[in-house]
């Protein structure tokens, strides 16, 4: 059996890094329009950072897991093609800013069917609008020339999450796999169920029909977003009232039926899929009528839009309501730890919300580079998914530095505000810093993973979301 898929992105590389290694016999090959991309898959550094990939794909490639530019070849000789391409928020026309853009996903689409000679099952790794399978099977029975092929759509969506991708690949919650209730659409789900049973216990192997599968995706990643937003509009309410929020996370989470995960309070979510899923339910539930379903969905991200400008306010407001000409040290710009990956990360708004009010700003982070901050910093909201647009120049780009040392970048700075959880951040000297910056010196804790009690008693200010407020700022608020 060979498997081709189109798309060698943060999906399309782990994932079939992990079929390949836990596959020997099944030849995988992964392919891309970006020739770069797929250069760095085939060489000692690759395109993305996740803790494990490296030793997977060392081990599988050159095996049975190959990388290529040859889209056409691959995909007319495979058997089951995974598409895994990018779904980004339309930026213009009918839908802009909601609706998915499924251009390269039509692209892909278009491709397999000009050059299949053979029958294939089509599987949707990508996060997809509900329905989506309908539409791709329209593209590739009109543009296949021979008739005696066929084609069987599967909806396979990935729940892994970046910076723990090969713990969730290898042992998932559940591996999810929708197809038609038709004979031919139950033979081509037990094609993939067997790929996965190569690992994965059968029990974790969920079969449900195509539209069930699409819409438990967008549904998985609302629900996730969901408790965030609620948790972050609770860390309000927790300032305003003495409340500590960690303390309520933690009652509420003992709750069996609410439990532990994903209740920590943040400056916001970041992602790739989060907001941009959300609003493709929001732009579906709008376009079936369903305006108060829609309404309800919405206010996930306008809390998180909330969340961050809160936090941009409240810096503003401490330092004595002018941050002009201040240096301001931001230690983290990944959306998460343990990845270089940027997109949609909470930073990028903290950072603009910063710059607007003419701040400078000193940036570190472990794992991502100066050009791609400063891009980050210069693209307008959802161009980033469109490989396609470049940036223009930030007009304040000199008032943004970029360091390759935390301590370099606190240097002279009136304030530091931690906007992405990495560890190391836990065990800087923060004496250290404290003696380098202006005074008085403020922390910013976004993340809340430093010990404030310790920041207090060498002196910073420290406001830390969600946590009863320092006298200090309790004199600019009440
Ligand atoms: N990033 C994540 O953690 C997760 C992403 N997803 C979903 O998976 C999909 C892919 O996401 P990522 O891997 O993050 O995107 P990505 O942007 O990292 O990778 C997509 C790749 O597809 C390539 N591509 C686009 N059109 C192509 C074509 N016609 N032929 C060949 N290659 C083509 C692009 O060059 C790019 O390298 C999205 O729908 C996303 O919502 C789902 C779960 C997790
Ligand atoms: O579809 C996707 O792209 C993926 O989206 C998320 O994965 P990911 O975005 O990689 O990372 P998460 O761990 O979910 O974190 C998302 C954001 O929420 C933030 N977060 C997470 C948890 C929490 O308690 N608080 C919080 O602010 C993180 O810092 C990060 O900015 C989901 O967790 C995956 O299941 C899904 O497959």
């Amino acid at each position: 059996m060979k498997i081709t898929c189109i798309g060698a992105g943060y999906v399309g590389g782990p994932t079939m890094a992990m079929i390949a290694y836990k596959c020997p016999d099944i030849q995988v090959v992964v392919v891309d329009i970006n020739a770069a991309r797929i250069a760095a898959w085939n060489s000692e550094e690759l395109p993305i950072y996740e803790p494990g990939l490296f030793e997977v794909v060392k081990e599988a490639r050159g095996r049975n897991l190959f990388f290529s530019t040859d889209t056409q070849k691959h995909v007319a000789e495979g058997d089951i093609i995974f598409v895994s391409v990018n779904t980004p928020t339309k930026t213009r026309g009918v839908g802009a800013g909601k609706a998915a853009d499924l251009t390269y996903w039509e692209g892909a689409a278009r491709l397999i069917a000009s050059v299949s000679t053979t029958s294939k099952i089509v599987v949707e790794k990508s996060t997809v609008p509900v329905k989506t399978a309908e539409a791709i099977e329209k593209v590739l029975r009109r543009n296949c020339a021979d008739p005696n092929v066929a084609f069987e759509i599967l909806s396979n969506p990935e729940f892994l999450a970046e910076g723990t991708a090969m713990e969730d690949l290898a042992k998932p919650d559940r591996v999810l796999i929708g197809g038609k209730e038709t004979e031919s659409g139950q033979r081509a789900i037990g094609v993939l169920k067997s790929v996965y049973e190569h690992w994965i216990p059968t029990e974790r192997i969920l079969c449900a029909n195509l539209w069930s599968a699409e819409l438990s995706k967008l549904t998985a990643n609302a629900f996730l977003a969901q408790r965030i937003s609620s948790i972050n509009s609770i860390s309000a309410l927790c300032e305003a009232t003495g409340a500590d929020v960690q303390q309520v996370a933690h009652s509420i989470g003992t709750d069996s039926r609410i439990g532990p995960k994903f209740l920590n309070s943040s400056v916001g979510f970041g992602g790739s899929c989060f907001q941009k899923d959300i609003l493709n339910l929001v732009y579906i539930c709008e376009t079936v009528g369903l305006k108060t379903v829609a309404d309800y969905w919405h206010s996930v991200v306008h809390i998180n839009d909330y969340q961050k400008q809160r936090f941009v306010e409240r810096m503003i407001d401490a330092m004595f309501n002018t941050i002009s000409g201040k240096k301001i040290a931001v230690l983290g710009f990944a959306f998460k730890k343990d990845t270089g990956d940027t997109r949609e990360t909470p930073a990028i708004d903290v950072c603009k919300g910063l710059l607007a009010d003419n701040a400078k700003i000193n940036i570190y982070d472990p794992k991502v580079t100066e050009a791609q901050i400063h891009n980050d910093l210069s693209l307008g909201k959802f161009m980033w998914d469109h490989p396609t647009t470049g940036g223009t120049a930030s007009p304040r780009q000199n008032a943004v530095s970029v360091f390759k040392d935390a301590y370099e970048a606190c240097k002279d700075s009136h304030a530091l505000a931690v906007l992405t959880e990495w560890d190391e951040f836990k065990g800087l000297n923060y004496q250290k810093i404290y003696d380098s910056m202006m005074k008085p010196a403020f922390v910013f804790d976004g993340r809340n993973i430093l010990d404030h009690a310790k920041l207090r008693e060498i002196g910073f200010i420290v406001y830390a979301l969600g946590k009863p407020l320092d006298p200090f700022l309790q004199r600019n608020y009440s």
